[in-house]
């Protein structure tokens, strides 16, 4: 770690290789318009840097960490708030200004301001995160913090399919959904059980299942427009097996977040939700946009978890 002390209690940490290359232009120059201010900047290095850099942040004085990238550097930075014992600087805040190809969370905070009318923004609120208990690819149980949403099924399909093409040639919220459209033509279904708040669902023969923190994912794709990030619930957003042709049809109404009627799209408000596998291949997981593993995954609300700007509208 190259920063002996922080002596800002601003630290910026900013991943040079999220979102298109427009985008990588616009956030460099808001990057080097905050270091003229009062804080310190890092740029991560690869995968895992940005939760090193902010709990070393957190445990010298940094109180304010800003994030410049997407939902995977947003991922690893929100992680970065907690170690074993829980919170690091429970008066800490974050402040993600997006920068990466989806920023799906930043559009619900957006979003939810914009519902609460919130003025300017750069209110502060106190968001509710997920703690998700999951199993590697080999194996291992692990757990890890998220704060958007958790996908297995067609949505894990997907991102390791994006995360193995990050050189496309296909950039931005584009690249979700031509690599949707892909997987859907290959991707069958998965046999899921699933047990809510510690009650048996059953087994459903699944496209997706989302939990969800926040509202949108892959791009824009507002697939739980009900979700709120300080309701202490997760909203469960199930998508039945169902043939190509019908979601082709349905495609536009599930990107606006319009589904609540489609027979096929079931949702519940939950606590705690335990997936668990009813077949010998693995069922890929997500956790905010990165491919984490596989399932049996427990899905936990930890409530008010973490205090949160806005971010300013003219980002
Ligand atoms: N210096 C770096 N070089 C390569 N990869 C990096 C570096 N710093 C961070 N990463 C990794 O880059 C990946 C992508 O970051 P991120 O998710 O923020 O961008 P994105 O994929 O463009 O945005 P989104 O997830 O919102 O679509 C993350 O897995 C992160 O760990």
């Amino acid at each position: 770690m190259n920063h002996a002390r922080v002596l800002t209690p601003t630290h910026v940490i900013a991943n040079p290789v999220a979102g298109s290359r427009n985008e990588r232009r616009r956030f460099q120059h808001i990057v080097r318009q905050l270091g003229r201010g009062p804080a310190l900047i890092s740029w991560t290095r690869g995968p895992g840097d940005a939760t090193a850099l902010t709990r070393y942040a957190l445990r010298n004085g940094a109180r304010l960490i800003v994030v410049v990238g997407g939902d995977g550097t947003l991922n690893e930075v929100v992680n970065g708030f907690f170690d074993e014992e829980g919170r690091i600087a429970p008066d800490a805040t974050l402040l993600p200004l997006g920068g990466g190809t989806g920023s799906d969370f930043v559009r619900t905070l957006r979003k939810c301001g914009d519902e609460k009318d919130v003025g300017t923004g750069m209110e502060r609120c106190a968001i509710d995160v997920m703690r998700v208990s999951y199993t590697t690819m080999d194996g291992r149980r692990e757990a890890r913090y998220a704060v958007n949403i958790a996908s297995a099924g067609l949505g894990g399909i997907v991102v390791r399919n994006l995360q193995a093409s990050r050189s496309n040639l296909v950039h931005g919220p584009l690249s979700y959904f031509a690599t949707i459209i892909r997987c859907l033509q290959t991707y069958d279904h998965d046999d899921v059980r699933i047990v809510a708040d510690g009650r048996d669902l059953g087994v459903h023969r699944i496209r997706n299942i989302a939990v969800a923190n926040a509202r949108y994912f892959a791009g824009g794709l507002q697939i739980a427009p009900s979700a709120a990030l300080d309701d202490g619930c997760l909203d469960v957003v199930i998508l039945d097996d169902v043939p190509f042709r019908r979601l082709l049809r349905d495609v536009r109404n599930i990107y606006a977040g319009h589904h609540s009627d489609l027979p096929y799209i079931h949702s519940t408000r939950v606590r705690s939700v335990t997936l668990l596998p009813q077949q010998s291949s693995p069922v890929f997981l997500e956790l905010d946009g990165e491919s984490v593993g596989c399932l049996p995954a427990t899905i936990d609300i930890v409530p008010s978890a973490l205090n949160v700007h806005l971010p300013p509208r003219n980002t």
